[in-house]
């Protein structure tokens, strides 16, 4: 099955509100369809396409998205963290979790800003959660891009959709880029939480109590996840997902939340269970880590467009057009 992904020029899994997902491509133009492929692999009972997405991803080569493919051990990728500009609910001080609320006016205007801040920096690929705040966040930055691309959110959750999203022009398709969601980003699920206000709940609880619900490692909020059980799913996706574009030498950019951010960067900077609870991300504020041979080496955050030093971490890179 995998030579039916190899043509695909985006050559990448989809992903949405399903729990193991693949691209389905019988085209070099159609969209990727996760939610087909698996569907396709609960019929036959088999895994032969859903158990090792690393093999799956070298088989679709993104030959658009790159004048020369380097060998993966030469390859150097770039990877951007965004966490969401801020919402209505973070405005107004409730505890948001999986809700799914918008941007403030301000947090458009970060979303913007941070876009500025990243504008020189390559992205092939983006990935969101499924909530409209990170969605609006990736949308809003990738307006300032140098490259001009046009950010399209992927379509796979039927086979109608996939069908009825399908671009018929090779050179549209390259000149955009694919926008895959997937619940796994989410914010972790805040529980009881969700739609109280942090002061009140903070005076009613004890302070302690409710910093030790925002911020410990393993103790979740009344029926919601602790940041672990936030970690296992977020995780595992960018393990599976994600990676394996930075190891082809894909530029990713990810935009998400808080929580299944802090998650993320505690796996990529090896960080203790004591010490993510010092980590704290600020809303619409781009982090930038380079991939290179296995290994994320943070960069900080891209200051502005001017400053070019900050991430002209390689030669390569910045003489890579990426049209
Ligand atoms: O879900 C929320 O309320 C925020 O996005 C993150 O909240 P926290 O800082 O309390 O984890």
């Amino acid at each position: 099955m995998a030579a039916t992904f190899l043509n695909h020029p985006w050559g990448l899994q989809g992903s949405c509100c399903i729990p193991s997902s693949r691209m389905f491509a019988s085209s070099s133009l159609r969209f990727p369809s996760s939610s087909l492929s698996w569907h396709r692999h609960k019929v036959r009972g088999s895994s032969s396409f859903s158990d090792d997405p690393a093999a799956f991803i070298s088989d679709a080569i993104i030959s658009s998205h790159r004048h020369e493919s380097p060998s993966e051990s030469e390859s150097e990728s770039t990877l951007i963290l965004i966490r969401h500009g801020e919402s209505l609910w973070n405005e107004k001080n409730l505890f948001t979790g999986c809700c799914d609320v918008p941007l403030t006016r301000k947090g458009v205007e970060e979303a913007i800003e941070a876009g500025k801040r990243i504008s020189y920096i390559p992205i092939d690929i983006i990935f969101t959660s499924v909530l409209i705040r990170a969605k609006m966040t990736a949308m809003l930055s990738m307006t300032q891009h140098h490259q001009k691309k046009v950010p399209i959110i992927i379509h796979n959750e039927s086979e109608q959709a996939t069908a009825w999203t399908r671009i018929y022009s090779e050179k549209t398709t390259k000149q955009s880029i694919p926008v895959i969601t997937a619940w796994q980003l989410n914010e972790r699920m805040y529980g009881e939480l969700q739609g109280l206000n942090k002061q009140e709940t903070a005076e009613r609880y004890g302070k302690e109590k409710v910093h030790e619900w925002r911020r410990s490692f393993d103790i979740p909020p009344p029926k919601g996840e602790s940041l672990e059980m936030c970690s296992e799913r977020a995780v595992a996706y960018f393990k599976d997902f994600i990676e394996p574009h930075l190891k082809s030498g894909r530029h990713v950019m990810v935009a998400a939340h808080g929580n299944s951010l802090r998650s993320i960067i505690m796996y990529l900077e090896k960080l203790t269970s004591q010490e993510v609870m010092n980590l704290e991300l600020s809303t619409g504020v781009p982090l930038l880590y380079i991939y290179k041979e296995g290994k994320f080496i943070s960069r900080g955050s891209p200051v502005g467009t001017t400053e070019v030093g900050v991430y002209a971490y390689t030669q390569s890179t910045n003489n890579n057009e990426h049209d």
